[in-house]
Protein backbone atom coordinates (compact mmCIF):
# COMPACT_ATOMS: atom_id res chain seq x y z
CA UNK A 1 0.00 0.00 0.00
CA UNK A 2 1.35 3.47 -0.53
CA UNK A 3 0.15 6.91 0.73
CA UNK A 4 1.46 9.83 -1.14
CA UNK A 5 0.38 13.32 -0.02
CA UNK A 6 -0.12 15.32 3.30
CA UNK A 7 -0.90 18.24 3.91
CA UNK A 8 -1.73 18.00 0.05
CA UNK A 9 -5.52 18.52 -1.28
CA UNK A 10 -5.38 15.42 -3.14
CA UNK A 11 -4.42 11.82 -2.13
CA UNK A 12 -3.62 8.95 -4.23
CA UNK A 13 -4.04 5.72 -2.33
CA UNK A 14 -2.95 2.50 -4.18
CA UNK A 15 -3.84 -0.92 -2.70
CA UNK A 16 -2.48 -4.05 -3.80
CA UNK A 17 -3.88 -7.58 -3.17
CA UNK A 18 -5.21 -10.81 -4.48
CA UNK A 19 -3.63 -10.31 -7.41
CA UNK A 20 -6.13 -7.20 -8.34
CA UNK A 21 -5.15 -3.73 -7.42
CA UNK A 22 -8.28 -0.48 -6.58
CA UNK A 23 -6.19 2.80 -6.98
CA UNK A 24 -9.04 5.30 -4.98
CA UNK A 25 -8.20 8.88 -5.53
CA UNK A 26 -9.44 11.18 -2.88
CA UNK A 27 -9.74 14.97 -3.22
CA UNK A 28 -11.20 17.27 -0.61
CA UNK A 29 -11.03 20.34 -0.15
CA UNK A 30 -14.00 22.98 1.58
CA UNK A 31 -14.89 19.89 3.35
CA UNK A 32 -15.97 17.35 1.65
CA UNK A 33 -14.44 14.24 0.55
CA UNK A 34 -15.36 12.53 -3.18
CA UNK A 35 -13.90 9.32 -4.09
CA UNK A 36 -13.33 8.33 -7.76
CA UNK A 37 -12.05 4.70 -8.35
CA UNK A 38 -10.61 2.97 -11.24
CA UNK A 39 -11.17 -0.24 -11.22
CA UNK A 40 -8.85 -3.62 -12.74
CA UNK A 41 -10.58 -5.21 -15.82
CA UNK A 42 -11.67 -8.42 -13.92
CA UNK A 43 -13.18 -6.19 -11.45
CA UNK A 44 -13.10 -6.14 -7.81
CA UNK A 45 -10.41 -7.33 -5.45
CA UNK A 46 -11.70 -9.93 -2.65
CA UNK A 47 -13.51 -8.63 0.06
CA UNK A 48 -10.57 -10.18 1.83
CA UNK A 49 -7.58 -7.85 0.42
CA UNK A 50 -10.03 -4.72 1.08
CA UNK A 51 -11.09 -5.76 4.93
CA UNK A 52 -6.64 -5.63 5.15
CA UNK A 53 -6.42 -2.62 3.60
CA UNK A 54 -8.75 -0.88 5.70
CA UNK A 55 -6.31 -2.10 9.03
CA UNK A 56 -3.54 -0.87 7.33
CA UNK A 57 -5.20 2.28 7.04
CA UNK A 58 -6.34 2.42 10.43
CA UNK A 59 -2.67 1.31 11.44
CA UNK A 60 -1.40 3.49 9.99
CA UNK A 61 -3.44 6.28 11.19
CA UNK A 62 -3.04 5.01 14.99
CA UNK A 63 0.82 5.19 14.35
CA UNK A 64 1.03 8.96 13.11
CA UNK A 65 -1.59 10.57 15.76
CA UNK A 66 -2.86 13.29 14.54
CA UNK A 67 -2.84 16.82 16.56
CA UNK A 68 -6.33 18.25 17.71
CA UNK A 69 -5.04 21.16 16.49
CA UNK A 70 -4.28 19.97 12.72
CA UNK A 71 -7.72 20.34 10.87
CA UNK A 72 -6.92 19.00 7.61
CA UNK A 73 -4.96 16.06 8.83
CA UNK A 74 -8.14 15.18 10.94
CA UNK A 75 -10.48 15.45 8.01
CA UNK A 76 -7.65 13.72 5.63
CA UNK A 77 -7.58 10.81 8.04
CA UNK A 78 -11.75 10.61 8.51
CA UNK A 79 -11.62 10.70 4.29
CA UNK A 80 -9.41 7.60 4.63
CA UNK A 81 -11.44 5.68 6.71
CA UNK A 82 -14.76 6.57 4.25
CA UNK A 83 -12.93 5.18 1.14
CA UNK A 84 -11.73 2.29 3.22
CA UNK A 85 -15.06 1.44 4.78
CA UNK A 86 -16.65 2.37 0.75
CA UNK A 87 -14.50 -0.29 -0.84
CA UNK A 88 -15.37 -2.67 1.72
CA UNK A 89 -18.99 -2.65 1.41
CA UNK A 90 -18.81 -2.68 -2.58
CA UNK A 91 -16.34 -6.18 -2.43
CA UNK A 92 -19.08 -7.60 -0.07
CA UNK A 93 -21.56 -6.54 -2.15
CA UNK A 94 -19.55 -8.22 -5.41
CA UNK A 95 -19.25 -10.99 -2.93
CA UNK A 96 -22.50 -11.64 -2.27
CA UNK A 97 -23.63 -11.53 -5.66
CA UNK A 98 -20.91 -13.77 -6.89
CA UNK A 99 -22.58 -16.29 -4.24
CA UNK A 100 -26.10 -16.01 -5.62
CA UNK A 101 -24.82 -16.40 -9.11
CA UNK A 102 -22.97 -19.54 -8.15
CA UNK A 103 -25.89 -21.00 -6.59
CA UNK A 104 -28.46 -19.78 -9.65
CA UNK A 105 -25.91 -21.64 -11.53
CA UNK A 106 -26.15 -24.68 -9.32
CA UNK A 107 -29.26 -24.83 -9.81
CA UNK A 108 -29.88 -24.65 -13.23
CA UNK A 109 -27.32 -27.14 -13.15
CA UNK A 110 -29.42 -29.83 -11.40
CA UNK A 111 -32.61 -28.69 -13.71
CA UNK A 112 -30.99 -29.84 -16.36
CA UNK A 113 -29.87 -32.77 -15.14
CA UNK A 114 -33.01 -33.97 -14.16
CA UNK A 115 -34.49 -32.66 -17.57
CA UNK A 116 -31.81 -34.84 -18.96
CA UNK A 117 -32.99 -37.53 -16.66
CA UNK A 118 -36.38 -37.24 -18.05
CA UNK A 119 -35.66 -37.00 -21.58
CA UNK A 120 -35.92 -40.72 -22.39
CA UNK A 121 -38.56 -41.35 -19.97
CA UNK A 122 -40.55 -38.78 -21.79
CA UNK A 123 -39.58 -40.29 -25.01
CA UNK A 124 -40.59 -43.64 -24.87
CA UNK A 125 -44.05 -41.86 -22.85
CA UNK A 126 -44.36 -40.48 -26.18
CA UNK A 127 -43.89 -43.80 -28.30
CA UNK A 128 -46.72 -45.23 -26.28
CA UNK A 129 -49.06 -42.64 -26.75
CA UNK A 130 -48.63 -41.95 -30.07
CA UNK A 131 -48.24 -38.22 -29.71
CA UNK A 132 -48.46 -36.91 -33.13
CA UNK A 133 -46.09 -33.93 -32.39
CA UNK A 134 -43.67 -34.92 -29.70
CA UNK A 135 -46.00 -33.55 -26.90
CA UNK A 136 -47.19 -35.82 -24.05
CA UNK A 137 -50.55 -37.29 -24.93
CA UNK A 138 -52.99 -38.96 -22.38
CA UNK A 139 -56.26 -40.24 -23.37
CA UNK A 140 -58.61 -40.76 -20.36
CA UNK A 141 -61.46 -43.02 -19.67
CA UNK A 142 -64.25 -39.54 -20.21
CA UNK A 143 -62.68 -38.25 -23.56
CA UNK A 144 -60.87 -35.70 -21.70
CA UNK A 145 -56.97 -35.22 -22.72
CA UNK A 146 -55.16 -34.44 -19.64
CA UNK A 147 -51.58 -34.78 -19.70
CA UNK A 148 -50.52 -36.90 -16.31
CA UNK A 149 -47.08 -35.34 -15.82
CA UNK A 150 -48.64 -31.99 -16.23
CA UNK A 151 -51.14 -32.92 -12.94
CA UNK A 152 -48.37 -34.29 -11.26
CA UNK A 153 -46.43 -30.98 -11.49
CA UNK A 154 -49.36 -28.99 -10.19
CA UNK A 155 -49.51 -31.91 -7.44
CA UNK A 156 -45.98 -31.26 -6.49
CA UNK A 157 -46.51 -27.66 -6.45
CA UNK A 158 -43.63 -27.62 -9.26
CA UNK A 159 -45.93 -24.97 -11.35
CA UNK A 160 -43.07 -22.57 -11.69
CA UNK A 161 -42.80 -23.14 -15.59
CA UNK A 162 -45.50 -24.75 -17.38
CA UNK A 163 -46.31 -24.98 -21.01
CA UNK A 164 -50.12 -25.27 -22.23
CA UNK A 165 -49.33 -28.37 -24.22
CA UNK A 166 -48.61 -29.74 -21.01
CA UNK A 167 -52.03 -29.01 -19.61
CA UNK A 168 -54.00 -29.36 -23.11
CA UNK A 169 -53.63 -31.33 -26.15
CA UNK A 170 -55.83 -31.56 -29.35
CA UNK A 171 -56.78 -35.17 -29.84
CA UNK A 172 -55.94 -34.85 -33.31
CA UNK A 173 -55.42 -31.70 -36.11
CA UNK A 174 -58.77 -30.47 -36.76
CA UNK A 175 -59.67 -29.32 -40.53
CA UNK A 176 -60.94 -25.68 -40.30
CA UNK A 177 -64.10 -25.93 -41.89
CA UNK A 178 -64.13 -22.85 -43.34
CA UNK A 179 -60.91 -22.64 -44.51
CA UNK A 180 -60.26 -26.46 -45.62
CA UNK A 181 -56.12 -25.93 -46.55
CA UNK A 182 -55.79 -24.96 -42.60
CA UNK A 183 -55.27 -26.92 -39.32
CA UNK A 184 -56.80 -25.91 -36.60
CA UNK A 185 -54.29 -26.69 -33.81
CA UNK A 186 -54.66 -25.45 -30.40
CA UNK A 187 -52.19 -22.44 -29.38
CA UNK A 188 -49.31 -23.59 -27.08
CA UNK A 189 -48.50 -20.95 -24.62
CA UNK A 190 -46.07 -20.75 -21.35
CA UNK A 191 -46.93 -19.30 -18.41
CA UNK A 192 -44.48 -17.79 -15.67
CA UNK A 193 -44.23 -16.94 -12.36
CA UNK A 194 -43.02 -13.20 -11.67
CA UNK A 195 -42.14 -10.85 -9.36
CA UNK A 196 -43.56 -7.34 -10.18
CA UNK A 197 -40.80 -5.33 -12.56
CA UNK A 198 -38.83 -9.05 -13.18
CA UNK A 199 -39.29 -9.41 -16.94
CA UNK A 200 -36.51 -12.82 -16.49
CA UNK A 201 -38.03 -15.83 -17.79
CA UNK A 202 -36.07 -17.93 -15.04
CA UNK A 203 -37.82 -20.57 -14.24
CA UNK A 204 -37.47 -21.43 -9.91
CA UNK A 205 -39.26 -24.70 -9.40
CA UNK A 206 -38.24 -25.17 -5.24
CA UNK A 207 -41.08 -22.91 -2.98
CA UNK A 208 -38.68 -24.71 0.13
CA UNK A 209 -36.04 -26.12 0.35
CA UNK A 210 -33.05 -27.93 2.46
CA UNK A 211 -29.32 -27.22 2.76
CA UNK A 212 -26.63 -28.02 5.79
CA UNK A 213 -30.60 -28.66 7.90
CA UNK A 214 -31.63 -25.47 7.42
CA UNK A 215 -35.05 -25.03 6.21
CA UNK A 216 -35.54 -21.81 3.89
CA UNK A 217 -38.12 -20.13 2.19
CA UNK A 218 -36.50 -19.90 -1.45
CA UNK A 219 -39.59 -18.53 -3.85
CA UNK A 220 -43.03 -17.59 -2.31
CA UNK A 221 -45.48 -20.02 -3.26
CA UNK A 222 -47.64 -17.48 -5.76
CA UNK A 223 -46.53 -14.19 -7.66
CA UNK A 224 -47.87 -12.70 -10.53
CA UNK A 225 -48.16 -14.96 -13.41
CA UNK A 226 -47.45 -14.16 -16.69
CA UNK A 227 -49.17 -15.94 -19.81
CA UNK A 228 -46.85 -15.92 -23.10
CA UNK A 229 -48.25 -17.48 -26.14
CA UNK A 230 -45.69 -19.84 -28.13
CA UNK A 231 -47.93 -19.80 -31.77
CA UNK A 232 -50.68 -17.57 -32.58
CA UNK A 233 -54.25 -17.93 -30.99
CA UNK A 234 -56.49 -19.22 -33.89
CA UNK A 235 -59.73 -20.14 -32.50
CA UNK A 236 -62.18 -18.13 -29.67
CA UNK A 237 -65.13 -19.71 -27.87
CA UNK A 238 -67.66 -16.48 -27.23
CA UNK A 239 -69.63 -17.03 -24.24
CA UNK A 240 -72.87 -14.19 -23.28
CA UNK A 241 -75.20 -13.46 -20.75
CA UNK A 242 -78.85 -14.18 -22.29
CA UNK A 243 -81.59 -12.34 -22.61
CA UNK A 244 -79.67 -8.78 -23.35
CA UNK A 245 -80.12 -6.46 -26.42
CA UNK A 246 -76.89 -4.99 -25.54
CA UNK A 247 -74.71 -7.95 -25.28
CA UNK A 248 -76.34 -9.21 -28.40
CA UNK A 249 -75.12 -6.16 -30.78
CA UNK A 250 -71.65 -6.52 -29.06
CA UNK A 251 -71.35 -10.23 -29.56
CA UNK A 252 -72.54 -9.81 -33.54
CA UNK A 253 -70.04 -6.87 -33.94
CA UNK A 254 -66.77 -8.85 -32.14
CA UNK A 255 -67.42 -12.01 -34.14
CA UNK A 256 -67.58 -9.91 -37.38
CA UNK A 257 -64.25 -7.87 -36.12
CA UNK A 258 -62.33 -11.23 -35.48
CA UNK A 259 -63.35 -12.55 -38.20
CA UNK A 260 -62.35 -10.10 -40.76
CA UNK A 261 -59.63 -7.98 -39.26
CA UNK A 262 -57.74 -11.17 -37.15
CA UNK A 263 -58.84 -14.07 -39.54
CA UNK A 264 -60.14 -16.00 -36.57
CA UNK A 265 -62.76 -19.28 -36.26
CA UNK A 266 -64.99 -18.50 -33.62
CA UNK A 267 -67.37 -21.08 -31.27
CA UNK A 268 -70.54 -19.74 -29.95
CA UNK A 269 -73.33 -21.73 -27.68
CA UNK A 270 -76.30 -22.80 -30.17
CA UNK A 271 -78.45 -20.66 -28.73
CA UNK A 272 -76.08 -17.86 -29.87
CA UNK A 273 -75.69 -19.09 -33.12
CA UNK A 274 -79.34 -19.20 -33.78
CA UNK A 275 -79.58 -15.20 -32.71
CA UNK A 276 -76.73 -14.89 -34.96
CA UNK A 277 -78.13 -16.58 -38.23
CA UNK A 278 -81.32 -15.02 -37.19
CA UNK A 279 -79.85 -11.70 -38.18
CA UNK A 280 -77.59 -12.37 -41.20
CA UNK A 281 -76.59 -15.57 -43.04
CA UNK A 282 -73.86 -14.16 -43.04
CA UNK A 283 -72.54 -15.77 -39.92
CA UNK A 284 -72.71 -19.30 -41.13
CA UNK A 285 -69.00 -19.60 -40.45
CA UNK A 286 -69.73 -19.11 -36.74
CA UNK A 287 -68.98 -23.28 -35.23
CA UNK A 288 -71.10 -24.48 -32.41
CA UNK A 289 -71.30 -28.03 -30.62
CA UNK A 290 -74.19 -30.92 -30.98
CA UNK A 291 -74.48 -31.93 -27.36
CA UNK A 292 -72.87 -31.81 -24.18
CA UNK A 293 -70.08 -34.75 -25.12
CA UNK A 294 -69.15 -32.48 -28.02
CA UNK A 295 -69.31 -29.72 -25.69
CA UNK A 296 -66.74 -31.81 -22.77
CA UNK A 297 -64.11 -31.13 -26.03
CA UNK A 298 -64.15 -27.64 -26.33
CA UNK A 299 -60.86 -27.15 -24.11
CA UNK A 300 -59.26 -29.24 -26.49
CA UNK A 301 -60.14 -26.88 -29.76
CA UNK A 302 -60.64 -22.89 -28.42
CA UNK A 303 -57.39 -21.37 -27.37
CA UNK A 304 -59.41 -18.43 -25.70
CA UNK A 305 -62.56 -18.14 -24.14
CA UNK A 306 -64.08 -14.25 -24.05
CA UNK A 307 -67.28 -13.49 -21.97
CA UNK A 308 -69.68 -10.95 -21.99
CA UNK A 309 -71.62 -10.22 -19.03
CA UNK A 310 -71.09 -10.16 -15.75
CA UNK A 311 -69.51 -12.30 -12.63
CA UNK A 312 -72.46 -14.94 -13.63
CA UNK A 313 -71.03 -15.44 -17.25
CA UNK A 314 -67.50 -15.86 -15.76
CA UNK A 315 -68.73 -18.76 -13.51
CA UNK A 316 -71.21 -20.30 -16.49
CA UNK A 317 -68.16 -20.52 -18.67
CA UNK A 318 -65.80 -22.10 -15.83
CA UNK A 319 -68.87 -24.42 -15.38
CA UNK A 320 -68.50 -25.39 -18.85
CA UNK A 321 -65.71 -26.90 -18.66
CA UNK A 322 -65.00 -29.96 -16.43
CA UNK A 323 -61.42 -30.37 -16.67
CA UNK A 324 -58.79 -28.22 -17.81
CA UNK A 325 -59.71 -23.96 -18.62
CA UNK A 326 -58.35 -22.23 -21.69
CA UNK A 327 -57.89 -18.60 -20.54
CA UNK A 328 -60.77 -16.26 -19.99
CA UNK A 329 -60.71 -12.61 -21.25
CA UNK A 330 -63.83 -11.46 -19.28
CA UNK A 331 -65.63 -8.06 -20.84
CA UNK A 332 -67.46 -6.18 -18.08
CA UNK A 333 -71.67 -6.25 -19.12
CA UNK A 334 -73.21 -6.55 -15.67
CA UNK A 335 -73.61 -4.47 -12.54
CA UNK A 336 -70.37 -5.36 -10.58
CA UNK A 337 -68.10 -7.35 -12.11
CA UNK A 338 -65.11 -8.51 -9.70
CA UNK A 339 -64.18 -11.16 -12.01
CA UNK A 340 -64.47 -9.12 -15.00
CA UNK A 341 -61.85 -6.42 -15.50
CA UNK A 342 -62.26 -5.63 -19.46
CA UNK A 343 -64.13 -2.90 -20.75
CA UNK A 344 -66.57 -3.91 -23.64
CA UNK A 345 -66.21 -0.29 -25.07
CA UNK A 346 -62.60 -0.68 -25.64
CA UNK A 347 -62.83 -4.87 -26.53
CA UNK A 348 -60.72 -4.24 -30.03
CA UNK A 349 -57.58 -2.70 -27.97
CA UNK A 350 -58.30 -5.50 -25.39
CA UNK A 351 -58.47 -8.58 -27.65
CA UNK A 352 -54.86 -7.48 -29.50
CA UNK A 353 -53.22 -6.62 -26.51
CA UNK A 354 -54.25 -10.53 -25.06
CA UNK A 355 -54.33 -11.84 -28.52
CA UNK A 356 -50.49 -10.32 -28.70
CA UNK A 357 -49.35 -11.60 -25.13
CA UNK A 358 -47.68 -11.78 -22.96
CA UNK A 359 -50.61 -11.15 -20.39
CA UNK A 360 -51.21 -11.54 -16.78
CA UNK A 361 -53.35 -13.90 -15.49
CA UNK A 362 -55.11 -14.96 -12.26
CA UNK A 363 -54.79 -18.40 -11.72
CA UNK A 364 -58.33 -19.00 -9.90
CA UNK A 365 -59.17 -22.02 -7.63
CA UNK A 366 -61.88 -24.19 -7.96
CA UNK A 367 -63.41 -26.88 -5.44
CA UNK A 368 -64.28 -30.20 -6.22
CA UNK A 369 -67.17 -31.37 -4.44
CA UNK A 370 -68.75 -35.11 -4.06
CA UNK A 371 -71.86 -36.34 -2.89
CA UNK A 372 -71.94 -39.09 -0.83
CA UNK A 373 -75.63 -40.77 0.20
CA UNK A 374 -76.13 -42.51 3.36
CA UNK A 375 -77.32 -45.48 1.43
CA UNK A 376 -74.27 -45.65 -0.92
CA UNK A 377 -71.95 -45.81 1.74
CA UNK A 378 -68.84 -44.51 0.94
CA UNK A 379 -69.43 -44.07 -2.65
CA UNK A 380 -69.13 -41.11 -4.54
CA UNK A 381 -73.21 -39.98 -6.32
CA UNK A 382 -70.93 -39.37 -9.36
CA UNK A 383 -67.78 -40.43 -10.99
CA UNK A 384 -67.52 -37.23 -12.05
CA UNK A 385 -67.20 -33.99 -9.09
CA UNK A 386 -69.09 -30.54 -9.02
CA UNK A 387 -66.81 -27.90 -9.78
CA UNK A 388 -67.55 -24.44 -8.29
CA UNK A 389 -65.26 -21.56 -8.84
CA UNK A 390 -66.96 -19.42 -6.08
CA UNK A 391 -68.56 -21.82 -3.19
CA UNK A 392 -70.28 -24.99 -2.34
CA UNK A 393 -73.32 -23.80 0.26
CA UNK A 394 -74.50 -26.05 2.51
CA UNK A 395 -77.96 -24.72 3.84
CA UNK A 396 -80.76 -25.27 5.30
CA UNK A 397 -83.15 -24.79 1.92
CA UNK A 398 -87.12 -23.68 3.14
CA UNK A 399 -86.70 -25.76 6.32
CA UNK A 400 -87.29 -23.60 9.11
CA UNK A 401 -85.40 -25.71 11.62
CA UNK A 402 -81.50 -24.42 12.42
CA UNK A 403 -79.03 -26.64 10.32
CA UNK A 404 -76.94 -29.14 11.84
CA UNK A 405 -74.07 -29.75 10.50
CA UNK A 406 -71.08 -31.90 11.14
CA UNK A 407 -67.39 -30.62 9.86
CA UNK A 408 -64.11 -32.59 9.36
CA UNK A 409 -61.48 -31.08 8.08
CA UNK A 410 -58.93 -33.96 6.79
CA UNK A 411 -59.65 -36.47 9.89
CA UNK A 412 -59.93 -33.78 12.10
CA UNK A 413 -63.52 -32.54 14.00
CA UNK A 414 -64.07 -29.36 13.28
CA UNK A 415 -67.33 -28.29 14.67
CA UNK A 416 -70.81 -28.47 14.41
CA UNK A 417 -72.46 -25.82 12.94
CA UNK A 418 -76.10 -24.80 13.98
CA UNK A 419 -77.35 -21.88 12.20
CA UNK A 420 -78.50 -21.00 8.31
CA UNK A 421 -76.07 -22.97 7.08
CA UNK A 422 -72.20 -23.13 5.87
CA UNK A 423 -70.74 -21.55 3.11
CA UNK A 424 -67.08 -23.53 1.77
CA UNK A 425 -65.51 -20.77 -0.53
CA UNK A 426 -62.74 -20.40 -2.21
CA UNK A 427 -60.71 -16.99 -2.65
CA UNK A 428 -62.21 -15.89 -5.86
CA UNK A 429 -65.52 -16.38 -3.83
CA UNK A 430 -64.23 -14.62 -0.84
CA UNK A 431 -66.03 -11.45 -2.34
CA UNK A 432 -69.12 -12.95 -2.77
CA UNK A 433 -71.62 -15.37 -0.83
CA UNK A 434 -68.77 -15.69 1.75
CA UNK A 435 -68.32 -12.05 2.18
CA UNK A 436 -71.93 -11.25 2.54
CA UNK A 437 -71.92 -14.07 5.66
CA UNK A 438 -69.18 -12.43 7.56
CA UNK A 439 -66.24 -13.60 5.49
CA UNK A 440 -62.97 -12.16 5.21
CA UNK A 441 -61.97 -10.76 1.78
CA UNK A 442 -59.10 -12.51 0.35
CA UNK A 443 -56.83 -12.15 -2.76
CA UNK A 444 -57.13 -14.92 -5.29
CA UNK A 445 -54.17 -15.96 -5.73
CA UNK A 446 -54.11 -17.04 -1.82
CA UNK A 447 -54.23 -20.82 -2.04
CA UNK A 448 -56.80 -21.93 0.49
CA UNK A 449 -60.50 -22.47 1.72
CA UNK A 450 -62.82 -20.46 3.30
CA UNK A 451 -64.95 -22.06 5.92
CA UNK A 452 -67.78 -19.44 6.55
CA UNK A 453 -71.05 -19.82 8.54
CA UNK A 454 -74.09 -18.66 7.98
CA UNK A 455 -76.33 -16.98 10.87
CA UNK A 456 -74.62 -19.38 13.16
CA UNK A 457 -76.70 -19.32 16.67
CA UNK A 458 -73.26 -19.13 18.51
CA UNK A 459 -71.84 -15.95 19.21
CA UNK A 460 -68.44 -16.98 19.08
CA UNK A 461 -68.50 -18.87 15.39
CA UNK A 462 -65.95 -17.29 13.90
CA UNK A 463 -65.08 -17.86 9.98
CA UNK A 464 -61.80 -19.72 8.79
CA UNK A 465 -59.38 -20.12 6.16
CA UNK A 466 -57.96 -23.80 5.81
CA UNK A 467 -54.92 -24.59 3.84
CA UNK A 468 -55.93 -25.60 0.55
CA UNK A 469 -54.49 -29.15 0.56
CA UNK A 470 -56.98 -29.97 2.87
CA UNK A 471 -60.40 -32.23 2.60
CA UNK A 472 -63.09 -31.00 3.80
CA UNK A 473 -66.29 -33.07 4.93
CA UNK A 474 -69.88 -31.87 6.09
CA UNK A 475 -72.15 -34.90 7.57
CA UNK A 476 -75.68 -34.37 8.17
CA UNK A 477 -75.92 -36.16 11.12
CA UNK A 478 -78.71 -38.91 11.97
CA UNK A 479 -80.61 -36.89 14.18
CA UNK A 480 -80.85 -33.99 12.16
CA UNK A 481 -84.20 -32.11 12.24
CA UNK A 482 -84.60 -31.96 9.03
CA UNK A 483 -82.38 -32.26 5.44
CA UNK A 484 -80.01 -29.94 4.03
CA UNK A 485 -79.38 -28.21 0.80
CA UNK A 486 -75.95 -27.86 -1.40
CA UNK A 487 -75.82 -25.39 -4.03
CA UNK A 488 -72.81 -25.16 -6.06
CA UNK A 489 -71.96 -21.34 -7.35
CA UNK A 490 -75.72 -20.33 -6.59
CA UNK A 491 -76.61 -23.11 -8.90
CA UNK A 492 -78.52 -26.88 -8.65
CA UNK A 493 -79.52 -27.73 -5.37
CA UNK A 494 -78.89 -31.31 -4.46
CA UNK A 495 -80.82 -32.17 -1.23
CA UNK A 496 -78.56 -33.75 1.71
CA UNK A 497 -81.06 -36.51 4.02
CA UNK A 498 -79.52 -37.39 7.49
CA UNK A 499 -76.58 -39.59 6.90
CA UNK A 500 -75.02 -37.96 3.78
CA UNK A 501 -72.05 -36.19 3.24
CA UNK A 502 -70.34 -33.58 1.37
CA UNK A 503 -66.70 -34.22 0.73
CA UNK A 504 -64.89 -30.95 -0.93
CA UNK A 505 -61.37 -30.35 -1.85
CA UNK A 506 -59.39 -27.74 -4.39
CA UNK A 507 -59.52 -29.00 -7.83
CA UNK A 508 -56.68 -29.44 -9.79
CA UNK A 509 -57.94 -27.56 -12.83
CA UNK A 510 -57.67 -23.82 -11.89
CA UNK A 511 -59.70 -21.21 -14.15
CA UNK A 512 -57.10 -18.63 -15.75
CA UNK A 513 -58.59 -15.05 -16.18
CA UNK A 514 -56.62 -12.76 -17.88
CA UNK A 515 -56.04 -9.57 -16.21
CA UNK A 516 -56.44 -5.74 -16.85
CA UNK A 517 -53.54 -5.07 -15.13
CA UNK A 518 -52.55 -7.73 -12.64
CA UNK A 519 -54.04 -9.96 -10.10
CA UNK A 520 -53.33 -7.92 -7.16
CA UNK A 521 -53.90 -4.38 -9.00
CA UNK A 522 -57.43 -5.96 -10.38
CA UNK A 523 -58.15 -7.12 -6.86
CA UNK A 524 -58.29 -3.71 -5.50
CA UNK A 525 -59.80 -2.20 -8.21
CA UNK A 526 -62.34 -4.49 -7.77
CA UNK A 527 -62.54 -4.05 -4.22
CA UNK A 528 -62.51 -0.40 -4.42
CA UNK A 529 -64.87 0.12 -7.70
CA UNK A 530 -67.19 -3.04 -6.94
CA UNK A 531 -68.16 -2.17 -3.03
CA UNK A 532 -66.23 0.76 -1.94
CA UNK A 533 -64.57 -0.59 0.21
CA UNK A 534 -63.37 1.51 3.28
CA UNK A 535 -64.66 4.74 1.25
CA UNK A 536 -64.36 7.67 3.39
CA UNK A 537 -63.92 11.74 3.39
CA UNK A 538 -60.78 12.45 3.83
CA UNK A 539 -60.29 14.24 7.48
CA UNK A 540 -59.45 17.89 6.83
CA UNK A 541 -56.40 19.55 8.34
CA UNK A 542 -58.09 22.32 10.19
CA UNK A 543 -58.94 21.43 13.88
CA UNK A 544 -56.75 19.90 17.40
CA UNK A 545 -54.29 18.38 15.92
CA UNK A 546 -50.56 17.01 18.24
CA UNK A 547 -47.41 18.24 16.14
N1 LIG B 1 -76.21 -12.93 0.05
C1 LIG B 1 -75.40 -12.93 -0.98
O1 LIG B 1 -74.49 -12.12 -1.13
C2 LIG B 1 -75.56 -14.00 -2.00
C3 LIG B 1 -76.64 -14.87 -1.95
C4 LIG B 1 -76.71 -15.86 -2.93
C5 LIG B 1 -75.73 -15.98 -3.92
N2 LIG B 1 -74.71 -15.11 -3.93
C6 LIG B 1 -73.63 -15.23 -4.88
O2 LIG B 1 -74.07 -15.25 -6.20
C7 LIG B 1 -73.23 -16.12 -6.90
C8 LIG B 1 -73.86 -16.51 -8.19
O3 LIG B 1 -73.77 -15.39 -9.02
P1 LIG B 1 -74.76 -15.19 -10.23
O4 LIG B 1 -74.31 -13.99 -10.98
O5 LIG B 1 -74.93 -16.48 -10.94
O6 LIG B 1 -76.09 -14.90 -9.47
P2 LIG B 1 -76.87 -13.53 -9.32
O7 LIG B 1 -77.29 -13.05 -10.67
O8 LIG B 1 -77.88 -13.73 -8.26
O9 LIG B 1 -75.72 -12.54 -8.83
C9 LIG B 1 -75.27 -12.49 -7.50
C10 LIG B 1 -74.30 -11.33 -7.32
O10 LIG B 1 -73.08 -11.85 -6.83
C11 LIG B 1 -72.02 -11.25 -7.55
N3 LIG B 1 -70.89 -12.15 -7.60
C12 LIG B 1 -70.80 -13.36 -8.19
N4 LIG B 1 -69.56 -13.86 -8.04
C13 LIG B 1 -68.87 -12.93 -7.34
C14 LIG B 1 -67.54 -12.86 -6.87
N5 LIG B 1 -66.69 -13.86 -7.04
N6 LIG B 1 -67.16 -11.76 -6.19
C15 LIG B 1 -68.02 -10.76 -5.97
N7 LIG B 1 -69.28 -10.77 -6.39
C16 LIG B 1 -69.71 -11.85 -7.06
C17 LIG B 1 -72.55 -10.99 -8.91
O11 LIG B 1 -71.81 -9.94 -9.52
C18 LIG B 1 -73.97 -10.59 -8.61
O12 LIG B 1 -74.06 -9.22 -8.40
C19 LIG B 1 -73.03 -17.25 -5.97
O13 LIG B 1 -71.88 -17.99 -6.27
C20 LIG B 1 -72.95 -16.54 -4.64
O14 LIG B 1 -71.62 -16.27 -4.28
C21 LIG B 1 -74.60 -14.14 -3.00
N1 LIG C 1 -74.16 -18.26 -21.34
C1 LIG C 1 -75.04 -18.41 -20.36
N2 LIG C 1 -76.02 -19.34 -20.41
C2 LIG C 1 -76.90 -19.50 -19.42
N3 LIG C 1 -76.91 -18.73 -18.33
C3 LIG C 1 -75.99 -17.78 -18.20
C4 LIG C 1 -74.99 -17.57 -19.21
N4 LIG C 1 -74.21 -16.54 -18.84
C5 LIG C 1 -74.68 -16.15 -17.64
N5 LIG C 1 -75.74 -16.88 -17.26
C6 LIG C 1 -76.51 -16.71 -16.02
O1 LIG C 1 -77.16 -15.45 -16.08
C7 LIG C 1 -77.17 -14.88 -14.80
C8 LIG C 1 -76.74 -13.43 -14.86
O2 LIG C 1 -75.48 -13.33 -15.41
P1 LIG C 1 -74.45 -12.21 -15.01
O3 LIG C 1 -74.16 -12.25 -13.56
O4 LIG C 1 -73.29 -12.38 -15.93
O5 LIG C 1 -75.20 -10.89 -15.39
P2 LIG C 1 -75.76 -9.78 -14.45
O6 LIG C 1 -76.63 -10.41 -13.42
O7 LIG C 1 -76.35 -8.75 -15.34
O8 LIG C 1 -74.44 -9.21 -13.84
P3 LIG C 1 -74.25 -8.66 -12.36
O9 LIG C 1 -74.43 -9.86 -11.51
O10 LIG C 1 -72.88 -8.09 -12.34
O11 LIG C 1 -75.32 -7.65 -12.20
C9 LIG C 1 -76.26 -15.73 -13.92
O12 LIG C 1 -77.06 -16.46 -13.03
C10 LIG C 1 -75.58 -16.66 -14.85
O13 LIG C 1 -75.42 -17.97 -14.33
Amino acid sequence: MSISGGRNDMVVVGMGGGGSDIVAVVSFGHGDASVSRSEPENGFSDSLSLFHSEKAVQELLQQTPVQGSDDHLIEFSEALRTVAKALRRAAEGKAAAQAEAAEWKRRFELERTRNLQLEPKERSLRENNGDFEGGRLEKSTNGLVLCNQANQHVEEGCLEHICSHEVLRDVQPVLDCNMPNRIMRKASFKLSWRCKGENSDQHKHDIVYFERGNITTAERSSKQISLKWESNPQTILILTKPNSTSVQILCAEMVRWLREQRKLNIYVEPRVKVELLTESSYFNFVQTWKDDKEMLLLHTKVDLVVTLGGDGTVLWSASMFKGPVPPIVPFSLGSLGFMTPFHSEHYRDCLDSVLRGPISITLRNRLQCHVIRDAAKNEYETDEPILVLNEVTIDRGISSYLTNLECYCDDAFVTCVQGDGLILSTTSGSTAYSLAAGGSMVHPQVPGILFTPICPHSLSFRPLILPEHVTVRVQVPFNSRSPAWASFDGKDRKQLAPGDALVCSMAPWPVPTACSVDSTDDFFRSIHDGLHWNLRKTQSFDGPRDL
